[in-house]
């Protein structure tokens, strides 16, 4: 079977084009295939398949082999496949998980329009919301030298969350006027990742409403930068939401399973 590698930022995924809909693996196969020793390796693995009134759809799997939610960098670097097919020039419009979306493509950089977000709830000292998958947000200092791992780990195992199935855990730091650092444990990969797209976007309104950041918020992260613009405030909710950044192809070759 063909596939393509791609990476967001460091968010990193195995991409299949499955516009004949022929795709067929378990989810032990997916896991196998996303290992970083025995497969080829990646954070998530994509199918792009045609969807009805669309220009393609987004099937995505976390690289444990489960069905993810919302990926919003694989959505950033789907879109960049479908650009690279030649499906789409300079727009594009899939539907994903969490509904339809919108993205705007230019050489170096794809903006993804995300969900609207109702609110950020308080979640004890931390925040909770959901922008396409769930996020918990914890502002925090010496964000370089935190133990991600394990702290992010025990919150996502954490009750208040078993009910919905856990949650990805981002842990943020203001690191420049307008600018936060971001670091994500992510649920379905189970560790850290360079970065996640869904994420940065949860926490970009975290900053908004916490530290008083105005959109575009500029967002670092292990696997580079990214940005993300909304209308709204904490009274209205969000719209218009945009996450933008690099997304690329890294390279292409035949899986053997
Ligand atoms: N890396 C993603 C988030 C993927 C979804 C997540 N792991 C989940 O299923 O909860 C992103 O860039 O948004």
């Amino acid at each position: 079977m063909h596939f393509f590698k791609y990476q967001g930022t460091g968010n990193d995924f195995i991409i299949i084009d499955d516009r004949t809909q022929t795709f067929n693996l378990t989810k032990e196969q997916i896991n196998h295939l996303c290992h970083r020793r025995f497969g080829i390796g990646a954070d998530g693995f994509m199918l792009l398949q045609n969807a009805d009134g669309y220009d393609f759809a987004m099937v995505y799997y976390n690289s444990d082999g489960s069905h993810g939610t919302m990926c919003g960098n694989g959505g950033r670097c789907l879109v960049r496949f479908a650009a690279d097919l030649g499906i789409v020039k300079n727009v594009a419009n899939f539907i994903a998980v969490d509904g339809p979306h919108e993205a705007f493509i230019e050489p170096d950089k794809i903006s993804l329009k995300m969900q609207d977000v109702k609110n950020v709830a308080q979640q004890g000292k931390d925040f909770f919301t959901n922008t396409g998958s769930p996020h918990h947000v914890s502002i925090c200092e010496n964000i370089k030298e935190l133990d991600v791992f394990n702290l992010g780990k025990e919150i996502r195992h954490s009750s208040i969350y078993a009910s919905q199935n856990g949650t990805n855990v981002n842990f943020i730091e203001q690191n420049g006027t307008n600018s936060i650092f971001v670091r994500t444990f992510e649920r379905g990969v189970e560790d850290e990742t360079y970065s996640c797209g869904t994420g940065v976007t949860a926490s970009a309104l975290v900053a908004h409403e916490q530290l008083n950041l105005q959109s575009p918020v500029e967002i670092e992260t292990l696997g580079g930068d990214l940005s993300v613009k909304f209308n709204g405030n904490k009274a209205t909710g969000y719209k218009d939401i945009f996450l933008t950044g690099p997304a690329m192809r890294v390279f292409q070759g035949e899986m053997r399973l």
